[in-house]
């Protein structure tokens, strides 16, 4: 498989150089240059497997020419073996056609870790062939990091370095990524929010000075391999729910557009999906986006989402590439055009091409919280924020008859609520344990630097603790 840049002025790569290079040198992110195709055969015989059986069928497209099937398998196996859950990502039923899809099982209970855990075993696998050491920059709002750490943390030819917003995230996050003692992990807090530190992660990407020096990776999913990873679960969850043969539908708590482009993905290989529901919280410009053609970046509102608190979608950009006639000369304008001036909209193909999948609906705080208890008082369940969010998008969009109300919708649950145990307890009054993985979360020692929001700072602090390879 080869994969090209959404902005056309990079070479194609293999999926070991884009697993490895992270974001391509124009700017762009990496895709695959077609669509792999999984028959209704295909999918009707995964019904019953292992997830790391579902994994390997799926991904062996992806990585053909880079990983042999035996070395896949390997991989799956091992990354899916530290999943507390025997099904890695159980599928739970709320009530007629309404189900939650629980992602958050891995070592730092957040869906990220059913990517991470397989990124972080990619990278060894990768660096063994080869004498390099890779400088992994990274921006998160709370999960992407501590699951990206946890990944990576004591690996050998790899240092990361972890940007969060200083004050942004909750206390579980920080925590699990600043108690981390291994001496390759470097955790940030900046001034600013998450688009700050994502920008200054990105430009990072092009900036001669580094890339120069340094081999600079990326582990949020610009990462084309954390997306692959993520398309996986769509599948395992809509084989039990009767697919190839019924529609599903899944609607999903989103802030870079990863989670739900993977969902995409799925449906492009042949997955029945009916319906992608984008739920978003306040910071709702993918919502805007989907719904009016305005992708125009507003101030970010810190929420009781925080990991959502997120106004540039990256992945938004591979959509309008995929829906826009794959043309990366003309996306690079566009793109350009909203670096900018902070806003753009959307053309009528990139439009006329969502809609026909997507819908959207932005969610205020007062209803992420009556779905948090209302979950609670009608199944006992107790769900984490970002959850409630995409919870009551999918009810709301199957009141107004935008889902098919015969079709059984799966929302995505991407974090335990423990994480946020405080937002929890103020919507239910329960306030949810951690699980005992977690161990001595709040004895072990924090270990973190605080830096101004800005570029010159982060990028002088990780260039004079980085291993440089030329
Ligand atoms: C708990 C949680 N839910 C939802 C999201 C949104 O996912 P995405 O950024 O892939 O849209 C995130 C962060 O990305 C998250 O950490
Ligand atoms: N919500 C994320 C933000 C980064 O998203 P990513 O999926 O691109 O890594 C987080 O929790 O860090």
């Amino acid at each position: 498989m080869r994969y090209i840049s959404t902005r056309g002025g990079a070479p194609a790569l293999d999926f070991e150089g884009a697993t490895l290079a992270g974001l391509a040198p124009d700017g762009g992110l990496y895709v695959p240059e077609s669509w792999p195709q999984l028959s209704p055969d295909e999918i009707r015989a995964m019904r019953g497997q292992p997830y790391w059986q579902v994994a390997t069928t799926v991904m062996a497209p992806f990585v053909e020419g880079s990983l042999s099937r035996d070395e896949l398998i390997a991989l799956c196996q091992s990354a899916y073996g530290t999943f507390s859950h025997a099904a890695v990502t159980p599928l739970v039923q709320l009530g007629e056609g309404d189900w939650l899809l629980e992602l958050f099982h891995g070592p730092t209970l957040a869906f990220k870790d059913v990517a991470l855990q397989l990124l972080g075993r990619l990278f060894e696998t990768f660096l063994a062939r080869r004498s390099d050491h890779l400088t992994i920059v990274g921006a998160t709002s709370g999960d992407t990091g501590s699951a990206a750490i946890h990944a990576v943390a004591d690996r050998a030819n790899i240092d990361v370095f972890m940007l969060h917003p200083e004050g942004r995230v909750s206390e579980v996050q920080r925590r699990q990524m600043t108690t981390v003692s291994a001496a390759n992990v470097h955790n940030i807090a900046i001034g600013g929010s998450f688009d700050d530190a994502q920008a200054m992660v990105k430009r990072m990407f092009a900036d001669r000075s580094m890339t120069d020096r340094f081999h600079v990776a990326a582990v949020n999913s610009i990462n084309w391999a954390r997306l692959m990873a993520q398309v996986v679960y769509y599948f395992y969850a809509a084989v039990q729910l009767g697919a190839p043969e019924r529609k599903v539908g899944f609607s999903v708590p989103t802030g870079n557009f990863g989670d739900v482009f993977a969902g995409y993905v799925a449906a492009r290989m042949g997955l029945p999906v009916e319906r992608l529901v984008v739920a978003t919280n306040v910071n709702d410009i993918l919502h805007r986006a989907l719904s009016a053609g305005d992708y125009s970046q507003g101030q970010v509102t810190p929420t009781d989402a925080p990991s959502m608190d997120i106004q540039v979608s990256s992945n938004f950009e591979r959509l309008l590439f995929c829906e826009g006639g794959r043309d990366g000369a003309a996306l690079a304008e566009q793109m350009r055009g909203f670096e900018a001036s902070k806003a753009m909209r959307l053309t009528n193909a990139q439009r006329e091409g969502a809609a026909g999948l997507f819908a959207s609906l932005a969610v205020a705080p007062e209803a992420m919280n009556a779905a948090m208890r209302h979950t609670y008082e009608t199944s006992g369940q107790v769900i984490d924020p970002h959850t409630a969010i995409g919870l009551q998008a999918a009810r709301r969009l199957r009141e107004a008859g935008t889902i098919d109300s015969a079709v059984p919708v799966v929302t995505l649950a991407t974090a335990h609520p423990a994480k946020f145990p405080d937002a929890v307890e103020r919507a239910t009054g329960v306030r949810p344990e951690l699980p005992p993985r977690t161990g001595d979360l709040f004895e072990r020692e924090e270990r973190y630097e605080t830096l101004p929001g800005d570029y010159e700072a982060v990028r002088d602090y990780v260039a004079a603790r980085a291993t440089a390879v030329s």
